[in-house]
């Protein structure tokens, strides 16, 4: 279970839920009905191509068993709430569709065709995120097929350089701005912003949404009060200095009174403040595991300035809770588009040969739960034993190495049974390759160490202020949630949001969010996940057994480049080591096959 000197009472306490917990299929029920309003919003974020939903029986993966059918049924029910009731419900979503599962991490292909089944579910506003930029054809391919949209995706500030015409010109990827009607006559303006994204590939160009929202295009765009504002977009909510509050502020200098909806993401966790009382930015997690549902009423026509009464909850996201919350049964939940998309999706991951085991995992092997150095870490497997069997270069045989690589290129845990090319694309969806060069071991073992010490330079955001809070927004917020369920049942005591007088055990693990927003946030209360707080941001495989002056063959994975250079520089500036001094290592291996090599020969 978890690690970490003070969990014991903890562990104890989460090993008496855990032997109580009942079958995987057995899903707590929710029981506190939706809080609808005049204006409803679903709001989803980095998918990352999970389309197919959750589907190990781990805990506490089948709390987010659901595809994007069964959540395409929801939606549909829930619209047909909102017309019943004459109330407004939008459906929207802020980007990273891309990297992380087997539909979208196998090829380009199937990155677009996974697209495309993600868009058989009409949705009212979406925009891109970070993972749609890392590759200059896929944001080419968002701009050539951004039409089918019908003007709801929206990249207020990102721009893509295209030949058009005979010239080159810098054009939006897609609309800037949707100005629209909601069935119930509101009107909304609404954006689609990235944060300032630096690290994208070339001929794309991210505005600092600060600086967009000089723009005069903006501010003509916000000129005339809409019902209501949204604005969608890859990036936190909340943070010292969040790229949200620039953008909230030039509207409300402009509207002091016109609610304004904000739905932000790139963090993976469940968040929500309110920058005034006629406002509220959420986030609603990650990778198909929440659907955050937020609402508001509208001011009325005689405007009195009062406070609106604004609320979320973020659903876990499985066919117990759809149908608890949209009142249907197993007779009349799944809708025909709902079944079209589950079809569709199981025929692309047939097409795509992604659930072939090719072996069996002995035993769960988690990303969070241990630290760096356990032998159940999904770094220590990846780099004392993955790396060290299957990444190979023939002409370099024999020569002593060390591999030195970016922790955040592993982005799932790995559970116990078969493992396939999902599995091994989920754990691992990156291309990155290998590079070495030659350096003396001591040089070569102390730079992962100054790696560390300085953190990942692409890990987030690179806005200076907000660094800071970004960097490891999910990890701090997965370890307090343990903190605060250690600290609970070391004082004997109980965390006055999670246990609620109406919370019945045996309670499953899950997210026990605690955000900036009032209220109890989780729909279903959960114990957390054990959390470990020696994580790292990035690995090394064994030292060879040399002396510290032998010259050894130093392995770099290609997107830990940059933080590998000004760490040498830090600590043998004399060298001037540079991307010129690398020579490809083991052609052709990335690491997105290297679970799957392994998985081959040991599982
Ligand atoms: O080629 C790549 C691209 C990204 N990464 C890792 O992903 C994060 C960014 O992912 P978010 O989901 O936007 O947080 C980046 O910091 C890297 O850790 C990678 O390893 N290789």
């Amino acid at each position: 279970l978890a690690v970490g000197k003070e969990g014991g009472a903890a562990e104890r306490a989460l090993a008496e839920d855990v032997l109580a917990l009942r079958n995987p299929s057995e899903l707590p029920v929710p029981h506190r009905p939706l809080e609808w309003s005049d204006v409803n919003i679903i709001s989803t974020s980095d998918t990352h191509g999970w389309l197919r939903g959750h589907q190990h029986d781990t805990w506490p993966e089948p709390n987010y068993s659901g595809d994007w059918g069964t959540f395409a049924s929801f939606a549909t029910h829930m619209r047909a709430q909102a017309d019943a009731r004459g109330v407004d419900l939008l459906l929207v979503d802020a980007g990273d569709h891309h990297d992380g599962s087997g539909l979208v991490s196998t090829s380009r292909e199937s990155a677009e065709a996974a697209d495309g089944i993600f868009g058989l579910l009409h949705y009212d506003v979406l925009t891109l995120g970070n993972h749609e930029l890392y590759q200059y054809s896929s944001a080419k391919w968002l701009y050539d097929n951004h039409k089918r949209w019908n003007g709801r995706y929206l990249t207020s500030n990102v721009n893509i350089t295209v030949e058009e015409h005979g010239e080159v010109v810098s054009v939006p990827i897609s609309d800037r701005v949707a100005k629209f009607e909601t069935k119930q006559g509101n009107s909304v303006t609404a954006f689609g912003v990235l944060f300032n994204f630096k690290a994208h590939d070339r001929n794309i160009t991210v505005q600092a949404p600060v600086k967009m929202a000089q723009e005069a295009w903006f501010q003509e765009a916000i000129a005339d009060a809409p019902d209501y504002f949204v604005l969608v977009g890859h990036m936190p909510g909340r943070g010292l200095t969040s790229e949200w509050y620039p953008v909230y502020q030039a509207i409300r200098k402009v509207h002091p009174l016109v609610p304004i909806f904000v739905f932000g993401g790139h963090t993976h966790v469940r968040d929500c403040v309110q920058y005034d009382d006629r406002s509220i930015a959420v986030v609603p997690g990650c990778y198909l595991e929440t659907i955050a549902f937020t609402s508001s009423n509208l001011p009325p026509a005689e405007d009195d300035g009062r406070a609106l009464e604004i609320s979320r909850r973020y659903l876990d996201a499985n066919p117990v809770t759809y149908k608890w919350h949209t009142g249907t049964t197993d007779d009349d939940f799944d809708t025909q588009l709902g079944l079209n998309i589950s079809q569709s999706l199981d025929n692309l991951a047939h097409e795509l040969k992604i659930t072939r085991p090719f072996g069996v995992v002995p035993h769960d092997y988690f990303l969070h739960r241990h630290p760096y150095g356990h032998p159940r870490s999904v770094l220590t497997v990846f780099a004392e034993k993955v790396i060290p069997e299957v990444v190979c270069d023939r002409e370099r045989h024999g020569h002593p190495r060390v591999v030195i690589g970016n922790a955040g290129s592993l982005r799932f845990d790995v559970f116990a049974g078969p493992f396939d090319r999902n599995d091994e694309l989920t754990v691992s969806p990156f291309n990155t390759e290998f590079l070495y060069t030659r350096l003396p071991a001591g040089l070569a073992g102390n730079i992962t160490v100054e790696m560390n010490r300085a953190g990942a330079s692409k890990f987030a955001p690179s806005v200076d202020d907000d660094e800071a809070y970004v960097r490891h927004v999910y990890n701090e917020w997965l370890a307090s949630q343990w903190d605060r369920y250690v600290q609970s049942n070391l004082l004997g005591g109980s965390d006055e949001l999670s246990m609620t007088s109406d919370a019945k055990k045996p309670r499953t693990l899950g997210y026990v969010t605690h955000d900036a927003c009032k209220g109890r946030g989780d729909d279903i209360e959960h114990i957390p996940v054990p959390y470990s707080p020696d994580q790292v941001d990035f690995i090394r495989s064994p030292m060879p057994d040399v002396d510290p002056e032998e010259v050894i063959d130093v392995v770099v994975m290609d997107f830990a480049m940059e933080d590998f250079l000004t760490a040498a520089s830090v600590l043998a500036p004399e060298r001037k080591v540079s991307t010129d001094d690398f020579k490809t290592y083991a052609e052709g291996t990335t690491i997105n096959d290297v679970f799957g090599l392994y998985a081959r020969k040991q599982w």
